[in-house]
């Protein structure tokens, strides 16, 4: 059936090929600055994500300053000398190859946080189940990280940072929790697999073992 609000077959293409040529993206970032009105479009996609209770937790910090790059990328450096010695000897000497931020390069970073206790104690739908405005504001990321790459910008997330660092840098109050640090900016290109893919560090796992029928680890028969 096909109304006013329904998605075109042309629309519909260009979203699914959004989710599949979204990219972690981490290096490669051209200088070109990100303008205003885009940047715009993807903060209000980020602002559009659904929300628990309709709580809207999230905040959006930009950085720009060189300065302020610099601090979260000896951030960081510490966070990820002291990751790489949790892998075993092989893994960790592959782990060290990785590009895993590219905190200096890219033109803007986006700090996205939640603020937990916007609405009070009680909120609609998180009465059961505590962590829902943190998935809220991991919604508004990921709406983020498509808008971009509608907008052909690349954006690569790092979490291998101390928390507390993030907080100091950046001047996030107590009772805010940042869930996100991304990397924006023009790039000259977006792979088709993901970067730890092509690495040799995991692969895609196959969906038809990952879909169960009607209860946990239950598969669909053959023929069904
Ligand atoms: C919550 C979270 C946190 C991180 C990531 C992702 C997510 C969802 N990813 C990116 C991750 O490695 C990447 O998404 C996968 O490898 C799949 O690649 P594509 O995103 O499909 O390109 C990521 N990558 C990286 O190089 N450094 C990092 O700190 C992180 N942190």
């Amino acid at each position: 059936m096909v109304r006013d609000d329904s998605f075109s077959a042309d629309e519909r293409a260009a979203i699914y090929r959004c989710i599949a040529a979204r990219r972690d993206v981490r290096r490669n970032f051209l200088p070109d600055p990100v303008p205003d009105a885009v940047l715009a479009r993807v903060l209000a996609a980020g602002h559009a994500a659904p929300s628990v209770g309709f709580l809207q937790p999230w905040n959006f910090i930009v950085v720009r300053s060189a300065e302020t790059k610099a601090a979260l990328h000896d951030a960081f450096s510490r966070a990820n000398a002291e990751a790489a010695e949790m892998f075993e000897s092989e893994r960790a000497q592959l782990y060290r190859t990785l590009k895993l931020e590219g905190l200096r390069e890219a033109p803007l970073l986006l700090c996205i946080t939640c603020e937990r206790d916007r609405a009070g104690p009680v909120v609609l739908g998180r009465t059961h189940q505590s962590e829902m405005d943190i998935y809220s504001t991991v919604c508004a990321v990921q709406n983020i990280w498509l808008a971009a790459r509608a907008e052909n910008l690349g954006v690569g997330w790092v979490s291998i940072l101390d928390l507390a660092d993030l907080r100091r840098i950046l001047a996030i109050p107590d009772h805010i929790v940042p869930i996100a640090l991304l990397c924006v900016g023009y790039v000259d290109g977006f792979a088709a697999t993901p970067d730890l893919e092509r690495a040799g560090w995991r692969q895609r796992l196959p969906l038809e073992e990952l879909v169960f029928a009607e209860r946990f680890g239950a598969r669909e028969k053959a023929g069904t």
